[in-house]
């Protein structure tokens, strides 16, 4: 056996931690890490491999090369020693993780790893075994009910590469202040993950650092303990196709990690035989330090990228059609949508999060006139406010626009809830003085569609599609044109024959509701965006004189 002491640095944004933790065994990974396998087992090559991929620094030993057997064919076994998640640092030889728990569990994985291994997302990933834990509150209504929102954290999980083998809640007047949920439930856990092998305990709400170190110890050092917003920054990470939002997940990724460091460098104590207090705690501050500087960096490049798209958006809107923007839950058939009437090709889904970056096309209607449609991420119950403050600059999108469509699954037995938590967030962006339009999408999935639609008749501001299959879409669009000449003005203008190019765009911008030739000009009536109205005031001057 030989001992290769490697410093593994995250570089910046920091790479998934599950992401290294779905290799070979042990599968949670702790500070310093280190793991043990076989020799000429491509499970060595492919957790070097990826560790490679994900740009980890392998500073020491210089001969950790790809391709090729990564080590030393003498010995039949390996160690990795090193630091992940922060700053580099010599890193001496750590305990070895092999309790008799893992060396089972080696035997078993031999055989079963191979066909936990997933590609997704053009990338190859281990398929965790998750186990679910939830919790629901005596005397607090909460309207998604405990085992709906467990089952939402399911696709959370499976959406994530995750495979859900069990799942458990308690009723809790309020949570364990230590390990959220009591300490009977916290026994019944254990026993099931352990006869289960789960590596991952997931937590359908937001733990506390101190409820997540504690629950870790007790489970044990192989398993990992997370929650509802580190399996959606997981989520997010794994599905960043743009700078822009790898950057805000990164962001959210490190505002979520800092007060979350605090295991990391506890070996250090550990190794000096507890001489040296307090050289931890320490080592902590200085982490966090260089975590805050990295936030202050990521902050300044968004701000960057944020300035870039407001200039973009300036550009767009020098012609002032109006944009519509889709709001709505995660899964509700947004993108669909988008695609159905503008032929773009946004990747749509039955997963949650399928879309993070706001994506905009152009619709023309057959009277000539105009709109722009975005695409926006999807919502969620719970959703953690670090991740809305993160996403705010791609919500910008939804607060600049003229009007906001908001997409329901009407065939989804939550949907009256889902409802709620969108307009909860909404709120939150303030957006409340733009125009709504409510749409009941999937009515060709519901029971009874003509009940649906007798119940949309009685609404004003409700109209019923089918994104899948086009139904209500002409109607859609009507309602959109109506909906958008509400927050338009009237107005009455005499154009000069030399500006005729002012009359296609009022077609385009605007609702022309009368136009005459004159002598001097052509005389429009029509409601248009208010900015178009500022451009046409000495024509609506010369139209009175
Ligand atoms: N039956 C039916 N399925 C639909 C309809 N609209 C969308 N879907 C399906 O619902 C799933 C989600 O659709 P998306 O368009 O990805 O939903 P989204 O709102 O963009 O979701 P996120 O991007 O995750 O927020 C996909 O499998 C779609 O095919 C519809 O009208 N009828
Ligand atoms: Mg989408």
């Amino acid at each position: 056996m030989i001992a290769c002491h490697c410093s593994l640095i995250r570089p910046s944004p920091p790479i998934n931690e599950n992401y290294l933790l779905r290799s070979p065994n042990p599968n949670k990974l702790n500070f310093p890490f280190t793991f043990t396998f076989t020799t000429h087992s491509t499970k060595s090559f492919r957790l070097i491999t990826r560790v490679l991929q994900e740009g980890v620094e392998v500073v020491s030993p210089e001969d950790v090369s790809l391709p090729g057997p990564v080590i030393d064919t003498k010995e039949d076994k390996e160690e990795v020693h090193g630091l992940v998640n922060g700053v580099a640092g010599t890193v001496s030889e750590g305990t070895s993780v092999s309790s008799t728990r893992v060396k089972k569990k080696k035997i078993q994985d031999e055989d079963t790893f191979e066909y936990r291994y997933k590609i997704q997302n053009g990338k190859e990933v281990f398929e965790e075994k998750a186990y679910l834990v939830g919790v629901e509150r005596k005397g607090e209504v909460d309207s998604f009910g405990i085992e709906e929102s467990l089952k939402e954290v399911a696709q959370l999980a499976d959406t994530a590469g995750l495979m859900v083998v069990g799942s458990t809640y308690q009723k809790l007047a309020s949570p364990n202040p230590r390990t959220y949920i009591g300490s009977g439930k916290v026994a019944e856990i254990k026993s099931a993950i352990h006869a289960l092998d789960v590596e991952t305990v997931i937590f359908d709400d937001e733990l506390s650092p101190g409820q997540l170190r504690n629950l870790e110890k007790i489970f044990g050092r192989d398993v990992r303990v997370c929650d509802r917003t580190a399996l959606i920054l997981d989520i997010f990470n794994q599905r960043a196709a743009t700078h822009e939002a790898s950057l805000q997940v990164a962001l959210a990724q490190m505002e979520y990690q800092l007060p979350r460091l605090t295991k990391m460098w506890t070996h250090l104590e550990r190794q000096a035989g507890g001489q040296v207090k307090g050289m931890g705690e320490k080592q902590i501050e200085v982490d966090k330090r260089i975590l805050r500087t990295q936030i202050g960096v990521l902050k300044k490049e968004l701000e960057t990228v944020r300035k870039h798209r407001k200039q973009y958006r300036n550009r767009r809107t020098s012609v002032p059609v109006p944009v519509v923007s889709l709001v709505g839950y995660t899964n509700a058939g947004k993108s669909t949508l988008l695609n159905q009437l503008t032929g773009a090709d946004v990747l749509a889904e039955d997963r949650l999060f399928a879309t993070l970056d706001p994506t905009t096309r152009r619709v023309q209607m057959k009277n000539g006139s105009e709109f722009l449609l975005t695409d926006t991420v999807g919502f969620i119950q719970k959703l953690p406010t670090t991740l809305v403050a993160a996403f705010r600059a791609t919500l910008e999108e939804i607060a600049e626009s003229s009007l906001l469509v908001h997409v329901v699954d009407i065939s989804h037995p939550l949907a009256e809830q889902q409802i709620d938590a969108v307009d909860r967030v909404l709120s939150e962006l303030d957006v409340s003085s733009i125009p709504k339009l409510m749409v009941w999408n999937k009515v060709d999935r519901v029971n009874d569609p003509s009940k649906i639609k007798l119940e949309v008749d009685k609404r004003q501001d409700v109209v019923c599609i089918s994104a899948l299959n086009g139904d209500g879409l002409q109607e859609f669009c009507l309602s959109v044109q109506e909906k958008l000449k509400d927050s338009m003005v009237w107005v009455e203008a005499l154009v000069p024959f030399e500006k005729g190019d002012l009359i296609s765009t009022i077609h385009q911008v605007g609702m022309v509701e009368r136009i005459e030739y004159m002598e001097n000009g052509t005389l429009v009536k029509a409601h248009v965006p208010l900015r178009f109205a500022r451009l046409l005031t000495p024509m609506r001057q010369l139209c009175k004189a």
